[in-house]
């Protein structure tokens, strides 16, 4: 029996139920889901009973009884993992990569010199995540003198890469965002539209979003995410993405003085910049532009909702065309100073500048929108 042989029947003697589909290996994407015949829209594909969910109310008293009550659900789920010798899901962590084989892909692995090259939106995720796995992991290398950091990090990795999100009551008290659970949900890979999940207490069924035929690969989308985001909380980026979105703050955040900033401030608008792949430029970098190009109170008018700005759309383009020509020249230059390094592996770098053509070409497709 072959890996995914032995996981699909692992899986089958949890009850869980897998109609038209399996999990394969994919050339570039580790495990992923596929049609097995062709499935309908709306068809069920998957049904996971709550009786196999890894989640808070499973983390055993013998754990969590030695942790503060604040420790997070995510340094929770990665203890529990590494603690549990039961035989049961044992199939399933089989399964689980390796912790080598996330530093070519996951940026919290990676140099800190080459964090200098991310960009701005993905630095500021890496160092959330830095923040949050230094807490948790203070929390529970006190609770448990003998764990091994490495061991850790590698489970913390995999709780971060592979929990969906769910709810009980008893997660009330946590931030949505460290609402996790596992497992079979992580066996999709992702893509911005896929198939959703609908969740209850009995556990959770996902549903085919359109027609597959067989071989083919069923995603889910694990949320409405940029590439920056992707790159940092996932390690890949999406060749493809409607919610890809570039930060404008490098460019923008420099050309305004400190009153300026202020009064952005003051308003709610100082920073957050984006252009979006479909839609274009935010509504709060229509604001900052103003601010650099009208009068104050035709400024304030726009930013408090009391006129639409035509009058000033011209001008305000004329700076965006400039203000973006400037971009291109530095993501040019970055990708330039990339070339130049050896900082890190091959993968990681090449990884890193496929990011940045991909915000190159969102931002000579804004200039080319302008000039039309
Ligand atoms: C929840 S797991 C999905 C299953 C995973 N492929 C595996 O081998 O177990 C998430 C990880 O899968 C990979 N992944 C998911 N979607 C991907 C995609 N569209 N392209 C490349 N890698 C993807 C990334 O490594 C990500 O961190």
């Amino acid at each position: 029996m072959d890996r995914h042989e032995e996981l699909l029947s692992w899986a089958v003697g949890q009850d869980v139920k897998l109609n038209g589909i399996q999990p394969i290996l994919i050339p570039g994407r580790g495990t992923g889901i596929v049609a097995t015949r062709e499935i309908k829209e709306g068809e069920v594909i998957l049904v996971v009973p709550a009786s196999v969910f890894r989640s808070l109310d499973q983390v055993p008293k013998a754990i969590s009884k030695r942790l503060p009550r604040q420790t997070s659900i995510h340094a929770l789920l990665a203890t529990f993992l590494i603690l549990d010798k039961t035989k049961r899901f044992s199939s399933y962590h089989a399964f689980f990569p390796i912790l080598p084989s996330f530093a070519s892909s996951i940026p919290l692995l990676w140099p800190p010199e080459l964090h200098t090259f991310l960009p701005t939106p993905a630095k500021d995720i890496l160092e959330k995540q830095q923040r949050e796995l230094e807490r948790d992991w203070t929390t529970i290398s006190k609770a448990f003198p003998d764990m091994n950091y490495d061991q850790y990090l590698h489970s913390w990795l995999l709780v971060g890469t592979r929990s969906f999100y769910f709810e009980t009551s008893t997660m009330n008290r946590f931030p949505h965002n460290d609402r996790l659970a596992l497992p079979i949900a992580d066996l999709f890979n992702h893509a911005d539209v896929g198939c959703d999940a609908s969740f209850s207490q009995q556990g959770y069924k996902f549903i085919a979003d359109r027609v597959y035929h067989a071989g083919e690969e069923i995603y889910t989308s694990y949320g409405d995410h940029s590439n920056d985001f992707l790159l940092t909380e996932y390690g890949f980026v999406l060749p493809e993405n409607r919610w890809d979105a570039v930060s404008l703050d490098d460019i923008l955040l420099p050309r305004f003085t400190e009153q300026q900033k202020n009064d952005l401030r003051d308003k709610g608008f100082l920073g957050k910049y984006f252009l979006y792949q479909e839609t274009g430029c935010c509504f709060r970098t229509q604001v900052a532009l103003r601010m650099l190009c009208c009068t104050y109170e035709d400024w304030q008018q726009f930013a408090d909702a009391e006129s639409e700005g035509e009058a000033s759309q011209g001008q305000v383009n004329v700076l965006l065309l400039q203000i973006l020509n400037t971009y291109v020249e530095a993501i040019q230059q970055t990708l330039k100073d990339m070339e130049g390094t050896d900082i890190g592996e091959t993968n990681q770098r090449e990884l890193l500048a496929g990011r940045w053509k991909q915000i190159e070409i969102m931002v000579a497709q804004a200039i080319k929108h302008l000039h039309s």
